[in-house]
């Protein structure tokens, strides 16, 4: 099977700092890959170049067994990637709706759209409803409902919505549930479990062990600005993990990237 998302041998510095040292990820159709290493090892400089936030200074990066050379976040996005960053990047004042379709709002058909550039709420609205119920975020009654009044757990779920919308290929998440409390990151899981139900491959990264070995198909252990192995959760306990991501165990062999 061909990985619908792969890193080779990527590189990043930053002056002296290399944040990637020739680092690799393969993201197969249809898992969720957890992505987890100490503080500093590079996770975020890997997921930011993926997401076309940070320009790698050497390796490729190919989708669907292309190469791809984002330059900008929207590139990315266009290409079906989509990122939930740990920021979530909302604008608190603004409705659901108006989140959800923040920076690719609907016009209007015809010449109201075309020339007048009249935003369609309405067909916003409906499929924002429609995205929110389907991964069962129904408690959310009103899209019209500022963001800044839903809670951190509400948020996390419409900023996944958005990004199951949206995403074709790709869905990156960033630490989705280190803010919220047991009940909320429960839904929060539940929720990337729907969407890879949906057909959707997903990056999660991660500090939380019980999350990722709930959820993962593979983890990917990263550390010292590269990979150090791929595990499944069902062959390795989460202290195993924990071991080698700081170092206190070598990856196994047969794993070792
Ligand atoms: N813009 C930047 N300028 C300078 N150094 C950077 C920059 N971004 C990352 N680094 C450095 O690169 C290394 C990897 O950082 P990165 O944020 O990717 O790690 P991380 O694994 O995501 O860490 P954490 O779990 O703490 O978020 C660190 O030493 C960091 O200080």
């Amino acid at each position: 099977m061909e990985p619908v998302l792969q890193a080779r041998s990527l590189v990043k510095r930053y002056g002296r700092v290399v944040a990637m040292d020739h680092a690799d990820l393969e993201l197969y159709p249809g898992e969720i890959l957890a992505v987890i290493g100490d503080n500093g090892a590079g996770k975020s400089t890997l997921i930011k170049a993926l997401s076309g936030a940070v320009i790698p200074d050497e390796g490729d990066i190919l989708l669907d067994g292309k190469t791809v050379n984002f330059t900008s976040p929207i590139q990315a996005r266009d290409a079906g990637i989509e990122t939930v960053y740990q920021t979530l990047a909302m604008s608190p004042a603004l409705s659901i709706a108006d989140n959800m379709f923040m920076g690719r709002e609907l016009r209007k058909p015809g010449i109201m759209g075309a020339w007048l550039r009249q935003l369609d709420r309405k067909k916003m609205e409906e499929i924002a409803r429609q995205k929110l119920s389907e991964l069962g975020l129904l408690t959310i009654q009103n899209i019209n409902q500022a963001v800044e009044t839903l809670s951190g757990g509400q948020r996390q779920g419409v900023a996944v919505a958005r990004a199951a919308t949206f995403g074709s290929k790709v869905v990156i998440m960033d630490e989705p549930t280190a803010a919220l409390g047991v009940k909320e990151s429960r839904r929060v899981l539940d929720l990337i479990m729907d969407v890879r139900a949906r057909g959707l491959p997903i990056v999660l990264i991660s500090h939380n062990m019980p999350h990722v070995f709930e959820v993962a198909d593979r983890i990917h252990i990263h550390r010292l600005g590269r990979r150090a192995c791929v595990i499944r959760p069902s062959d390795f306990s989460m202290s195993d993990a924990v071991a080698i991501m700081t170092g206190a165990m070598d990856p196994p062999e047969d794993l070792a990237a």
